[in-house]
């Protein structure tokens, strides 16, 4: 199992300052990255899978595995709408580094893992909008990667479609180190063991999902009636921030 570490790191784009001096420890399970939109969530993802170098500060990966691999599932990835399954997972898993001639059965693994095995020979373009989603999993999931980092893996999908991302979720989290960013709090709720909160260009909460909700939330906190205990928790920690934000 490996641990993901973010030590003091620090990213602007020009003169926007996104991150200052964050500094994280990602353990294995799933854990989730909440923030409001433009907070960084996917700046801080490129930085942790290397496609984009920190300003300052620096990230390492550090456990059981000498040489750990990292797969990324982007927020937006298109999909060649001709080319079966299989063969873009394969080509998938060739690019990151799978040896030519096992490109093959670590597709059908991964394609399996994400429920999709017995389509391995359709094309993309028969796909749902929710298997499509399962499918860029099996692209990030096809070289056995230690951590896997998804940026925002079940925006657009209809609550059956979540649900069946949040399981394959889930089973991955159990030998893995995984990271997903969300604006959906269920997804939290149900997903993850741990939760980080970028704010101000920094992680202004890390904890439980229970102290997340249990430990920040308001009983007095004005709501709709509506909003998980979660929601209040969260909604409650993002106003005692103000407008450091
Ligand atoms: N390539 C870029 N060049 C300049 N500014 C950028 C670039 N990419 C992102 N930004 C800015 O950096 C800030 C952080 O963006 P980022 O996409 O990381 O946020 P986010 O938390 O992932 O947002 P969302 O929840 O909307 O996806 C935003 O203000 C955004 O406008």
């Amino acid at each position: 199992m490996v641990e993901v570490r973010l030590d003091s790191v620090s990213f602007r784009y020009g003169r926007k300052q996104v991150l200052r001096d964050v500094t994280w420890c990602i353990t294995p399970g799933v854990t989730g990255l909440l923030g409001e939109n433009g907070a960084g969530k996917s700046t801080l993802m490129s930085i942790l899978v290397g496609m984009r170098r920190p300003r300052s500060g620096h990230v390492s990966l550090g456990g059981s595995s000498e040489t750990p691999r990292v797969g990324f599932v982007p927020q937006r990835f298109t999909t060649p709408g001709e080319m079966r399954l299989i063969d873009t997972i394969s080509y998938a898993a060739w690019l990151n580094g799978v040896d030519r001639r096992a490109t093959a059965p670590a597709a059908q693994r991964a394609l399996e893992a994400v429920d999709l095995g017995g389509r391995s020979h359709e094309r993309v373009r028969t796909l749902s909008g929710g298997q499509r989603q399962r499918l860029g999993v099996a692209a990030g999931l096809a070289h056995d990667p230690d951590v896997l980092v998804l940026d925002e893996p079940t925006v657009g999908l209809d609550p059956s479609q979540r649900l069946r991302v949040r399981e394959v979720l889930t089973a991955l989290g159990g030998k893995r180190t995984v990271l997903l960013s969300t604006h959906v709090l269920d997804d939290v709720q149900f997903l993850c063991h741990r939760v980080g909160v970028l704010a101000g260009g920094t992680i202004a909460f890390d904890g439980t999902v229970d102290e997340l909700t249990s430990a920040l939330a308001q009983p007095n906190h004005p709501g709709n009636g509506l909003e998980s205990a979660l929601e209040r928790g969260y909604r409650t920690f993002m106003d005692t921030l103000g407008d450091d934000r």
